[in-house]
């Protein structure tokens, strides 16, 4: 691959596909060639993400992947799940590198089929694209990036699990409400979300079966797994409480000593020596970790914080890029977050 990348966003539109723009416009290998929008095809993009004004030049194409692929390495693609499968075949079997935001590949097959209840239309495996559990990554053409809460939840538990330590682990996640998209909902109308915090989906979230598949990939004995999401009226940021079951006496250094070291030369995990709070990753690429150890209960309690729009999506598939394109996994990315 040359120095410069052309990179393509499906979706860019949406809430994910305006972050990637806005982070890939300081990435030094990065041109972006193509935003794609059905509804608003010929429309300049800063008209409608007016934080790029000035940034970028580009208007809102309505392109097909046939046209995508002549013009582009590498495709961002940033549509609703169950849309990505469309769009996703043609751009790989045409050597272009895709990075998939939603949903579509990141279960395997039989799982997909399990929490979906319908076939996959392509059953082609991708890549899970938490840089810091798969290095395999820099040999792959093909990544599902991971979903939100899973970014944050399995960061949470993966040392703990890593090491054969967990028993049980039960997330209880609060997030932003730009993780629901840009599409207005009743659950995002501004009454029913001010001064208000919603618990959701309790036993149900799709996203437990990511969480499952990536941490009983690491402990084939730990079954034991338990997610709930709740809403929350901040715009960005996902802080996951979770409560962690070990079978061992684990002191506080010895629980530093593990997370330490899974996460050493993983840049964009800080594992802090307090609580972690959304403020502090706001904007950034980092999950921030810390924890408490609940000695009498033989629980751990961590907490992890991510930006959902960074981290949770459009960082993450940035980092992806860097690691397929031979790059430093931190290019374009290594920003610290906007606020304390
Ligand atoms: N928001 C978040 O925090 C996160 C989102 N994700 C995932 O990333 C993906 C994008 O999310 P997000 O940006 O929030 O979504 P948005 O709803 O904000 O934007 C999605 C964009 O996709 C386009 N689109 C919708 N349907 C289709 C279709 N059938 N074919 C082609 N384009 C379509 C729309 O553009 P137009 O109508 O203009 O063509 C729309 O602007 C989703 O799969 C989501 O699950 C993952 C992690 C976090
Ligand atoms: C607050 C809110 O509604 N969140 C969304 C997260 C959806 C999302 O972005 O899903 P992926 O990360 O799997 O792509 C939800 O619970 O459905």
């Amino acid at each position: 691959m040359t120095d410069m990348i052309n990179a393509g966003i499906v979706g860019a539109s949406g809430y994910t596909g305006g972050e990637l723009m806005r982070l890939l416009l300081n990435h030094p290998n990065v041109n972006i060639e193509a935003a794609t929008s059905r509804r608003l095809s010929g429309e300049a993009v800063s008209d409608t993400h007016k934080h790029l004004r000035g940034f970028v030049d580009l208007k809102f194409e309505d392109l097909d992947p046939e046209e995508i692929k002549e013009r582009c390495d590498v495709v961002f693609v940033a549509v609703p799940h169950g849309t990505a499968m469309n769009i996703v075949p043609e751009l790989i079997d045409n050597d272009v590198k895709v990075i998939d935001l939603s949903a579509d590949y990141r279960l395997k097959t039989d799982i997909f089929e399990q929490v979906y209840g319908m076939e996959h239309a392509d059953p082609r495996d991708a890549v899970f694209g938490l840089v810091e559990l798969h290095p395999e990554i820099k040999e792959e053409s093909f990544i599902a990036n991971p979903g939100c809460y899973p970014t944050g939840a399995t960061l949470s538990a993966a040392p703990l699990a890593d090491a054969g330590l967990l028993n049980m682990a039960i997330f209880d996640s609060k997030s932003g409400i730009t993780g629901a998209g840009i599409n207005p909902t009743p659950a995002s109308h501004y009454p029913n979300m001010a001064e208000n915090v919603q618990a959701y989906k309790l036993t149900t979230h799709r996203h437990r079966a990511e969480i499952f598949q990536e941490l009983n990939r690491l402990d084939a004995n730990l079954t034991n797994v338990s997610f709930t999401p709740h809403v929350v009226p901040s715009i960005r940021g996902i802080l996951t409480t979770a409560h962690l079951f070990v079978n061992d006496d684990l002191s506080v250094e010895d629980v530093r000593g593990i997370y330490s070291d899974f996460y050493k030369n993983k840049p964009f995990v800080r594992v802090l020596d307090d609580i972690p709070s959304l403020g502090a990753v706001r904007g950034s690429n980092f999950c921030d970790i810390g924890f408490e150890v609940d000695a009498n209960n033989g629980r751990i309690v961590v907490i992890s914080a991510i930006d959902n729009l960074v981290k949770g999506a459009s960082g993450q598939a940035i980092q992806n890029m860097n690691v397929m394109c031979g790059l430093d996994e931190t290019t374009g990315i290594w920003t610290p977050a906007t606020s304390p």
